[in-house]
């Protein structure tokens, strides 16, 4: 992707640096009643800070997804509180403090991938010379200038990818949520788009939150990693990754790499063999 200059698209509303951007306290989720009954998160508490790049661990059905989806303002809490920028998801919603991306695009097959970017910017009424300049700028980042005007059924599945995360940061927010992106996508392409992340997040100062299952992928992403144990899921252990700032794709070949890697699947694996939650793939 190519350096932007939309480090501010928008003058939305920042927060200062010694507040904390997300906060989740004593978050519980209990779906359905009686024998259906799920417990998916129990007491789940953290905070993240502005400008962190923060992912969400653990295996499948450990409540990745429904947290993202609280924080999204998707979905409520059966007990517990969440804020953005201190205030409930749903202003943060209104106020577009953040963007969000999904493991399948979801772009709108019969508009082009300049107009799927300015979607969220239309829909706000913004002025089409506005829209034009914003998605402009966006394309470039992404390094999807020279396909603006084809459709989304003409892209590969990483090009689609990436007009989602154009689209997600149209209004300029200061947080990305992702859940799973890139899980779909070959290991290529998917080392390719994760520097492409990092790109985003180092010229734009932007704050993520990133659901995965994949531990390499959150070692290499992330400032720090919140591991989730399942049933009910809760927080395991979190860790800072002390590694260089800049992440290059050598990284991935250093011992230090490679023992973050393992640090984390032990950890997770003692709580494994203590309660049989079961193993990453
Ligand atoms: N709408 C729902 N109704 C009932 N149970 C649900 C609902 N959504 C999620 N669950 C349950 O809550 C638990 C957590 O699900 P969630 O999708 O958040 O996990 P996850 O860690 O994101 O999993 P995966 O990695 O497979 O996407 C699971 O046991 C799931 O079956």
């Amino acid at each position: 992707m190519n350096s932007p200059s939309v480090v501010s698209l928008h003058p939305s509303t920042r927060v200062t640096s010694e507040q904390q951007l997300i906060e989740v306290d004593h978050v519980s989720v209990i779906f359905g009643s009686g024998p259906q009954q799920v417990t998916a998160l129990s007491d789940v508490t953290f905070h993240i800070a502005p400008n962190e790049f923060v992912s969400l661990l653990g295996p499948s059905g450990c409540g990745k997804s429904t947290l993202l989806r609280i924080v999204a303002d998707l979905l409520q809490p059966t007990t517990g509180r969440v804020r953005i920028a201190g205030k409930e998801p749903k202003q943060a919603r209104l106020q577009r403090q953040f963007g969000i991306v999904f493991q399948t695009p979801a772009l709108f097959d019969w508009r082009t991938v300049r107009h799927n970017v300015e979607l969220p910017l239309e829909l706000l009424g913004t002025r089409r010379k506005e829209c034009r300049r914003i998605s402009s700028e966006l394309l470039d980042m992404v390094g999807l200038t020279r396909f603006a005007d084809h459709y989304p059924w003409q892209l590969s599945g990483g090009m689609q990818q990436r007009v989602s995360i154009a689209r997600a940061l149209a209004l300029d927010p200061p947080l990305l949520l992702m859940d799973e992106p890139f899980s779909a996508l070959d290991e290529f392409t998917k080392e390719k788009l994760q520097m492409e992340l990092l790109e985003i997040k180092r010229s734009t100062g932007k704050t993520f939150l990133f659901v995965t299952h994949s531990i390499p992928e959150a070692v290499f992403l992330s400032d720090r990693i919140i591991v989730l144990s399942a049933h009910p899921g809760q927080v395991h252990s979190v860790h800072s990754v002390n590694l260089p700032a800049e992440r290059e794709n050598q990284l991935r070949e250093t011992e230090p790499f490679y023992q973050m890697i393992t640090t984390i699947r032990n950890c997770f694996h003692e709580e494994r063999d203590a309660t049989h939650v079961p193993s990453f793939t």
